[in-house]
């Protein structure tokens, strides 16, 4: 479901660049991997990258589904549209800021993706990751007026409401409850499994990762940066 060759990216310049380093990926149907590593190592970073957010400095191939369009090579040729269809059709995110839209409600915000995409905005899976998550109550008010947990649940039904391939979840949890936090593991767990999708989560809660089992692509530091290798 994904093939990625090795991937480097930098940030930074000078003495403050930093190289993430990621030797090669595969993810088959159904896997959800958890990123761990210390605060700076590069977990964000290689998020983005895989989410094609970020230009990286090596990369050679990159597929995704049955799809055999090479993400590297359209990366490589700037060809922005197709990124950008790409990301709003295949990819799913969930990123540290949340990024939910201060001008629409929960319920706008979560239709937003599929509408964009001309997909009827009603779905049951998206009605019950809302009863799920307890977002029910909260569909009319705007992000400003809920609280940071609320806006991280609204957040994640907003990245899976139109299905993608691969889901990118920068610290889905942090904000949450012990309890919350299992739900939503639990939650993430069985779509990706039902949808035949791949999830990449970036998580600090060791706790909740050895709970679900999950494999584990973990940070090891380096001179000049991190590389992240499974964790055995
Ligand atoms: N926009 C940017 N420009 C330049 N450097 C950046 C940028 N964003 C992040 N960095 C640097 O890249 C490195 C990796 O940052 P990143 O946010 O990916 O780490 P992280 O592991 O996700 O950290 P955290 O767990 O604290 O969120 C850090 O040294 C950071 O200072």
């Amino acid at each position: 479901m994904l093939n990625l060759s090795e991937l480097r990216v930098t940030r930074g310049r000078g003495t403050g660049r930093h190289e993430v380093h990621l030797p090669g990926l595969t993810l088959t149907s159904g896997d959800m991997l958890a990123i761990v590593g210390p605060s700076g190592c590069g977990k964000s970073t290689l998020l983005e990258a895989l989410g094609l957010l970020l230009k990286p400095s090596a990369l050679d191939s990159y597929t995704l589904g049955p799809s055999e369009t090479d993400l590297a090579a359209l990366l490589w040729t700037e060809n922005e549209h197709a990124l950008a269809e790409i990301r709003s059709r295949d990819l799913g995110f969930l990123l540290q800021n949340g990024g939910l839209l201060p001008f629409l409600n929960v319920r706008d915000n979560i239709s937003l993706p599929r509408r964009l995409l001309g997909l009827p905005t009603n779905s049951e899976r998206v009605r019950h990751a809302c009863a799920i998550l307890g977002l029910e109550p909260l569909m009319d008010k705007r992000p400003a007026a809920l609280s940071i947990g609320e806006r991280q649940r609204t957040a994640f039904v907003r990245a899976m409401a139109h299905e993608p391939r691969l889901l990118l979840a920068d610290e889905p949890t942090a904000a949450l409850d012990p309890q919350a936090g299992e739900l939503l593991f639990g939650l993430i767990l069985s779509l990706v499994q039902e949808l035949e999708m791949a999830a990449l989560v970036v998580s600090h809660d060791r706790t909740l990762v050895a709970q679900f089992s999950l494999p584990r692509l973990a940070a090891t530091l380096t001179s000049g940066g991190c590389r992240f290798e499974p964790e055995t």
